[in-house]
């Protein structure tokens, strides 16, 4: 479990996390979602007590991190900043992680086998791809069998299959009851791992959801129609309180709002206008998440959006 109460950092004038209150569960994968700067990899460093809040707090399981007596064991954490040796074997890195923690040998070929690096388990940690690094990374994080798992952008790097894999673990993790927490910049991605939503901007709590609801809530249907007779139709639909685009040209699609797939079609029948298509539309998440983000966007990372 990890609770965030009226959690603040300032850096000089800068308000990177602005007065966050949320409790992450045991049991669900929990997303973090924002856009580049919005605060994420700040709060999480304030979880494992490597940033000092300027205000509020943070606990994990009950205690704020450092005053646990075997923090390996609470919590694990992958964060963006990792510091291997790269002249070192990705088992002698783990080695040295576990001796100096009080963990035993065992649990390193464990958590290799855990990550599906045994067999490159010899090989400098330097010579390995970026998403072999993430997977060390995670191994790292599991080390302690901890109850809590902090994970600033795991899925950065990994190719399809590691991020199915990825997900099956993390899935697998929470299913056995422990408190799962990762972050993402990528809605698509986070709309098929997490559970359950907290979205940021600008350091401030946007949502704090079950991922259900935020893609119930996102995808606002609206129909395509294409008629032979689309301005009469078009009339129509407006008449009766639709909302419709396109259909200048007598054969182009409409596109309909505030009404359903059946009341357009009822609507067209009582009419007497003949339909070509039919076709309800799901919204797009990202377009969603993009409308609920946009004005807590940084002014440089708009002008960025902007010019791309
Ligand atoms: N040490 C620091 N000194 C000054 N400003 C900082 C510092 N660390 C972060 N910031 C600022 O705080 C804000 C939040 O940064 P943070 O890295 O937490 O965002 P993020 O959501 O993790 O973004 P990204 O997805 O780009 O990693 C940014 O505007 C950043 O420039």
């Amino acid at each position: 479990m990890i609770e965030a109460r009226a959690l603040t950092k300032r850096y000089d004038e800068k308000v990177a996390v602005d007065d966050l209150s949320f409790t992450i569960r045991p049991g669900v994968v929990t997303g973090f979602l924002g856009p580049n700067g919005a605060g994420k990899s700040t709060t999480m460093r304030m979880m494992m007590g490597l940033d000092r809040p300027t205000s509020g707090s943070v606990l994990v399981n009950g205690k704020p991190y450092a005053q646990h007596a075997a923090p390996l064991n609470e919590v694990g954490a992958l964060l963006e900043a990792r510091a291997v040796h790269p002249g070192r074997s990705a088992r002698d890195h783990l080695l040295a992680l576990a001796l100096t923690s009080g963990i035993g040998r065992p649990r390193v070929d464990q958590v290799l086998d855990m990550v599906g690096l045994t067999e490159v388990a010899r090989k400098r940690v330097g010579e390995f791809s970026l998403g072999m690094g993430q997977r060390l990374g995670v191994a790292a994080a599991l080390l302690g069998d901890p109850r809590t798992l902090i994970l600033d952008e795991p899925v950065n790097g990994l190719d399809l299959d590691g991020i199915r894999w990825i997900r099956a673990l993390l899935s697998r993790l929470a299913g056995e009851g422990r408190t799962v927490f990762l972050s993402s910049h990528l809605m698509s991605e986070m709309a098929v791992t997490a559970e359950h939503v907290i979205v940021i901007g600008k350091g401030r709590l946007l949502r704090d959801q079950p991922m259900a609801d935020f893609i119930r809530e996102a995808s606002v249907e609206s129909v395509r129609v294409l008629s032979p007779e689309s301005a009469r139709l078009a009339e129509e639909l407006r008449r009766s309180g639709a909302t419709v685009k396109g259909g200048d040209r007598a054969d182009e699609a409409l596109t309909v709002g505030g009404a359903t797939s059946r009341e357009v079609g009822t609507i067209a029948a009582r009419a007497g206008i003949t339909l070509w298509e039919l076709a309800p539309q799901a919204g797009s998440l990202e377009d969603a998440y993009l409308a609920l983000t946009r004005d807590s966007l940084d002014y440089q990372d708009a002008d960025q959006e902007l010019a791309s």
